[in-house]
């Protein structure tokens, strides 16, 4: 069966907020009004698309928001959206606005509700990686990641000054669900000891050799930097089992948490999400559809909502022998 013609489209934003969402939204409605679309943004993701929050966004309406975090649309994490019901409820009211395709800025999670909402609902969607974990498959990076590792080095940098003056070792841990990507950028952008992945064994007999080892040669603190995730209890996990061993180091714990989502996005996130958010409608236009769009070596490249969920992407193991051979 042909497709219907694009003409009246939907935007959210959906999942954590990312930096760089506002300008993703931006090129999204810029891109569709140069197109002569109708767009309507829908409030708090699948929540606002469920209670039917929908605003209609003309070119003016986007102004003034590439420089803000956030999302001016707002976001939501929906169990509603989870069940049969919930999503019956979305498809109504899209279809109430005529709405004939959406555009989804979010994480795995927003993409996995699209997939399962368009194969009930018949509705098409594009997925636009908005997520500071940059879990995503399909994309090199995932708008937010960049701002979230700056400030994520940022605030290691002011750690340094305490560990180095009172010759200190701490845990920082860095947001990243499952994922290590945030903890082993900002490991090796602020150059810590020693980086703890999911994605890596960790040894913490190994950690401890390190630790006495830096001691023995003259290095009197040390930051480690620990993922979210990681599967031995993030920061707090892993220090609780090696502390009463390093007592004499006096072992701190930080997470930096939320600090870490928000803030403006560097010119990489703005550029990334005007470069994807663009895409989106382009890729739309063009006939595709339930795929996701990302930026690989430099190109836009879309990927099946399939493959964007299920293929893993893992910070490459290069990288991650580089970040230990730079901390000898
Ligand atoms: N299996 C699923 N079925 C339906 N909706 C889902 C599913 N998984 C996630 N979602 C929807 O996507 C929302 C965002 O997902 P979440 O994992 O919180 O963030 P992100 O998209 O950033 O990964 C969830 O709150 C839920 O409404
Ligand atoms: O702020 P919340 O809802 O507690 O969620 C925390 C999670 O959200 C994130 O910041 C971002 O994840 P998503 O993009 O998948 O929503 C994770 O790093 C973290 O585990
Ligand atoms: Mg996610």
């Amino acid at each position: 069966m042909e497709r219907k013609d694009i003409r009246r489209i939907a935007v959210f934003t959906s999942g954590g907020d990312a930096p760089g969402m506002n300008a993703a939204l931006r090129a999204v409605v810029r891109t569709a009004a140069w197109n002569k679309l109708h767009v309507y943004g829908i409030e708090r993701g699948y929540e606002g698309m469920i209670d039917g929050h929908f605003k209609r966004l003309e070119r003016r309406d986007v102004a003034n928001i590439i420089q803000r975090g956030g999302t001016v649309l707002r976001t939501a994490r929906s169990m509603r959206f989870m069940t049969p019901e919930g999503r019956a409820m979305a498809a109504d009211h899209l279809r109430a606005y005529d709405i004939d395709a959406c555009i989804a800025i979010g994480g795995n999670g927003t993409f996995t509700g699209a997939k399962i909402f368009s194969e009930e609902h018949g509705i098409p969607f594009i997925g636009v990686p908005g997520t500071i974990d940059n879990d995503l498959y399909g994309t090199d990076y995932t708008i937010g990641f960049d701002t979230a590792v700056n400030t994520a080095i940022e605030a290691v940098d002011k750690i340094r000054d305490t560990a180095d003056s009172h010759n200190r070792l701490f845990f920082v841990e860095v947001m990243g669900r499952h994922s290590g990507y945030i903890a082993l950028y900002t490991a090796i952008g602020s150059g810590a000891s020693s980086v703890l992945i999911p994605e890596a064994e960790t040894d913490l007999e190994e950690l401890k050799a390190v630790f006495r080892k830096n001691k023995a040669r003259g290095k009197l603190f040390s930051v480690v930097i620990v993922a979210e995730g990681h599967p031995m209890g993030g920061a707090a996990g892993i220090a609780a089992q090696i502390k009463d061993e390093l007592a004499s180091m006096e072992p701190k714990v930080t997470v930096i948490g939320h600090m870490q989502r928000g803030g403006a996005p560097t010119a990489a996130d703005r550029m990334l999400a005007s470069r994807l958010g663009h895409a989106a409608v382009n890729r739309l236009l063009l006939g595709e559809e339930n795929v996701a769009v990302g930026v690989i070596s430099n190109e836009v490249e879309t990927t099946s909502f399939d493959d964007a969920i299920h293929k893993e992407k893992k910070p490459k193991s290069s990288l991650i022998e580089m970040a230990s051979i730079l901390s000898i």
